[in-house]
């Protein structure tokens, strides 16, 4: 646990694109933060970094790892916590093999991912697996709500300088599909517990009751939720899809969240990949099991298993047209969205589709209309209402449009989002029942074999906070304020309980509206086409999808966004950006040694870090170093110094050279704190005489490939390397 070791602000160590930036960034931050003698740190919640965490037994004892994951979750909960959270690699299976494997190959004696363990021990390895999959990192960190939005700087660049929108046209086949009856949405029922409580989650079936999950419990006043997803109904909705989409000729393509969603959406999505492969499955599915397919681990996995197979390789090509085209993650490599559960995310991949006007990548590499197929139909109308709204009425215009922000119920694994852990495939036909421990039966369903059930819940402190933080961010910008709730939604209703007395309380009832996510959706975007703002309060689920959604329709890239996090006991974490690790950019500086990967988000969260330690700790030269990171960051974006897509452009590592330069200016000038001022003068001077040099020094290593020794497990030395090649801004760094 934290003691006077602890840095003053952790910087936490991550994955893919965010980590290569941090390998140029992170010394430039250190080196300014020590003038204020402000320690920054880092803790390691990589992907690799927490599989080594997690098999010390396994290891050498220079190879194993302390576990800072379960240290900061510890941390979060004080209130000095002071973290600058980038995003990280929520791992899918197929990934964390691929993660395995490279660790095994660099000499650490891991055990294999077992597929399908018997034994006792490959079960407890498997469990040990399973609890780094997914998203585990977030929800442990997020012990407060969430506040997104673009900082006034950030909108107005974007306003000044629009990006390119794809066109919309009435006649766009694009749509949204999602099932009418047996999902998530049709079954849900929700109470708001009297008294705390702990629940048993047990099957009652033909023969005799099995026990899901025993000892949940919840605090008084957690609103807990209970609902099944029918999988034979999953199963006709997606053979309907499928059928139409070829019918309509255009792409057929899924959007699901298999990272945060561990449990489900992976089952939801093998399911599609079964009904994809139906007739091969029918034929050959006991050889494939016996292969080790696992439909949930997607089309790459199983292209891989049956490679030796040439009559299931013959089966699958004669499938292939009977089908509509697919939409593609990578046509030139023949990568399709039911290859890997991860490489489509709903959050990133709609916003995406739908600011190109309604268009996906099809297998002959062209952009087509595209069926987008979101089986539950409990967030699907967001992005329907966008659709049909863009249909009818052309593009949104950045330069002019308003912003949408968000205040986002997270804290404390709320909702969805925390369901994990009692999210069950149904074994066999019976009901499953949520039993109390004073007997009462809180909910109950009846299900079939194969159903996904699941209960959620959100605790009551956390709903109260995330009110109130809605109630200050209205009141300090006075913006057009939406509840996005269904009140004929289960779960909802038992919100809205809550919200309603709140706001009458505070006597500022009539400065919000509710309303559910379809009609909330056409209302924001009638709002924003208006050049005016407006707040969405929403639950987890939304909260991540409409802080891609909007950002990358109004500035282009959720990686701008401000996103903080009060933490509920105090602290501050502070996330860079609303997006994640964007895993194409590290291919990219693999291939070409160029990164397109932005920091601004990371610039947006150090200046909040620092003004947080200000606050927290009366330190004036923090509130300085706050300042000027704010002016840097202006600086970017006034002088077009952001990342280039292209090689031989600058990339993130000129970007950083112009930030400390921008930084140090600022600071130079500033005339709140002489020491600071004299201490920077002479390195905003080298930074400037330098400039020639170091931007052809960061330039010449550019259109070659880059080594960085592995890549959920770079070598620190030669990621340095790669992402410092300038001698001369690395002597004035240091
Ligand atoms: N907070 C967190 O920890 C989060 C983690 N993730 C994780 O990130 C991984 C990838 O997720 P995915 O859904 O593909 O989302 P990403 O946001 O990583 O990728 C979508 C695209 O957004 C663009 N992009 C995102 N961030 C930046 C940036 N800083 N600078 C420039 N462009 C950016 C890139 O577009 P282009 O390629 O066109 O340049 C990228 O390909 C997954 O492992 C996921 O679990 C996802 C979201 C949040
Ligand atoms: O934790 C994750 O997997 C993704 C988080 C995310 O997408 C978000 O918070 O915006
Ligand atoms: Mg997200």
């Amino acid at each position: 646990m934290s003691d006077k070791n602890t840095p003053d602000i952790i910087y936490t160590k991550v994955d893919e694109a965010p980590e290569l930036a941090s390998a140029s960034l992170l010394p430039i931050v250190r080196k300014f933060a020590q003038a204020a003698g402000i320690s920054v740190g880092t803790k390691d919640i990589s992907l690799a970094g927490r599989i080594l965490a997690t098999f010390p037994e396994a290891l050498t004892e220079e190879q194993r790892q302390s576990d800072d994951l379960a240290w900061l979750g510890d941390y979060v909960k004080t209130p000095q916590a002071n973290v600058i959270k980038l995003p990280n690699i929520s791992a899918s299976v197929p990934q964390l093999v691929a993660a395995v494997r490279e660790l095994q190959g660099q000499g650490y004696a891991l055990p294999d991912y077992p597929e399908e363990p018997k034994t006792d021990e490959g079960k407890a390895v498997r469990a040990k697996y399973d609890s780094i999959k997914g998203s585990a990192v977030n929800p442990v960190l997020r012990e407060g709500n969430s506040d997104r939005r673009a900082a006034a700087a950030v909108k107005k660049f974007a306003q000044n300088n629009p990006h390119r929108m794809g066109e919309w046209t009435a006649d766009s086949k694009t749509r949204v599909a999602s099932m009418s009856e047996g999902d998530f949405f049709s079954n849900e029922v929700s109470a708001t517990l009297p008294k705390a409580a702990t629940a048993k989650i047990v099957l009652e079936g033909a023969d005799g009751e099995t026990v899901l999950k025993d000892g949940v419990s919840y605090p008084e006043g957690t609103v807990v939720d209970a609902t099944y997803m029918s999988a034979d109904k999953l199963d006709a909705f997606l053979a309907e899809e499928i059928k139409k989409t070829k019918d309509e000729g255009v792409l057929f393509s899924l959007h699901m969240k298999a990272t945060m969603m561990k449990v489900s959406d992976p089952i939801i999505f093998g399911h599609a990949v079964k009904e994809w492969l139906k007739p091969v499955f029918e034929k050959y599915g006991d050889k494939m099991k016996s292969l080790g397919v696992d439909p949930a681990s997607g089309m790459g996995d199983l292209l891989e298993r049956v490679k030796g197979e040439p009559e299931i390789l013959a089966a699958i090509e004669e499938v292939r047209d009977q089908r509509p085209p697919m939409y593609m993650v990578n046509s030139d490599k023949g990568i399709t969205n039911l290859h890997v559960p991860s490489d489509v995310i709903i959050d990133a991949s709609m916003p995406a589709l739908i600011r190109a006007g309604g268009k996906g990548w099809g297998p002959d590499n062209k952009e087509h209309d595209c069926v987008c197929v979101i089986p539950d139909s409990s967030y699907a109308p967001v992005y329907d209402a966008t659709i049909e709204y863009f249909k009818a009425n052309g593009k949104l215009n950045p330069a002019t449009a308003g912003t949408v922000q968000n205040i986002g119920l997270m804290a404390q694994k709320a909702e969805e989002y925390g369901s994990h852990p009692t999210t069950f495939e149904i074994p066999n036909d019976g009901t499953v029942k949520m039993v109390l421990d004073d007997g009462t039966v809180l909910h109950s369903h009846d299900v079939k074999k194969g159903d996904i059930w699941r209960s959620a819940s959100a605790r009551k402190a956390p709903i109260e906070d995330w009110v109130n933080l809605a109630i200050d961010r209205q009141k300090a910008t006075g913006y057009r304020a939406i509840f996005w709730l269904d009140e004929t939604r289960a779960h909802d209703a038992e919100l809205i309980s809550y919200v309603k007395p709140i706001l009458e309380a505070k006597g500022v009832a009539d400065k919000f509206e509710i309303m559910a996510p379809r009609e909330a959706t056409i209302a924001s975007l009638e709002t924003i086409t208006k050049g005016e703002n407006t707040i969405a309060i929403t639950g987890n689920v939304l909260r991540d999808y409409l802080t891609d959604l909007f950002p990358i329709l109004e500035l282009a890239t959720s990686a701008k966004m401000l996103s903080i996090v009060k933490l509920m006991q105090g602290g501050g974490l502070f996330e860079t950006g609303a997006g994640g690790s964007a895993p194409k950019h590290v291919q990219q500086l693999v291939e070409e040694n160029h990164l397109r990967w932005d920091s601004l988000g990371e610039f947006c969260a150090l200046g909040e870090s620092f003004k947080f330690f200000a606050d927290q700790t009366d330190n004036a030269k923090a509130r300085v170093l706050g300042e000027t990171v704010e002016t840097a960051t202006q600086g970017i974006l006034d002088n077009d110094r952001s990342p280039s897509r292209k090689v031989g452009e600058p990339d993130n590592r000129a970007s950083h050279y112009w930030f400390a330069r921008y930084w140090a200016e600022a600071l130079a000038a500033q005339g709140d704190d002489t020491e600071l001022a004299a201490e920077f003068a002479p390195i905003a001077k080298a930074l400037a005489e330098g400039e020639a040099k170091i931007v052809a020094e960061l330039a010449e290593v550019q259109g070659k490939p880059a080594d960085i020794g592995g890549y959920y497990h770079a070598d620190p030395k030669k990621l340095a390397a790669v992402m410092r090649p300038s001698e001369t801004l690395n002597a004035i760094i240091g």
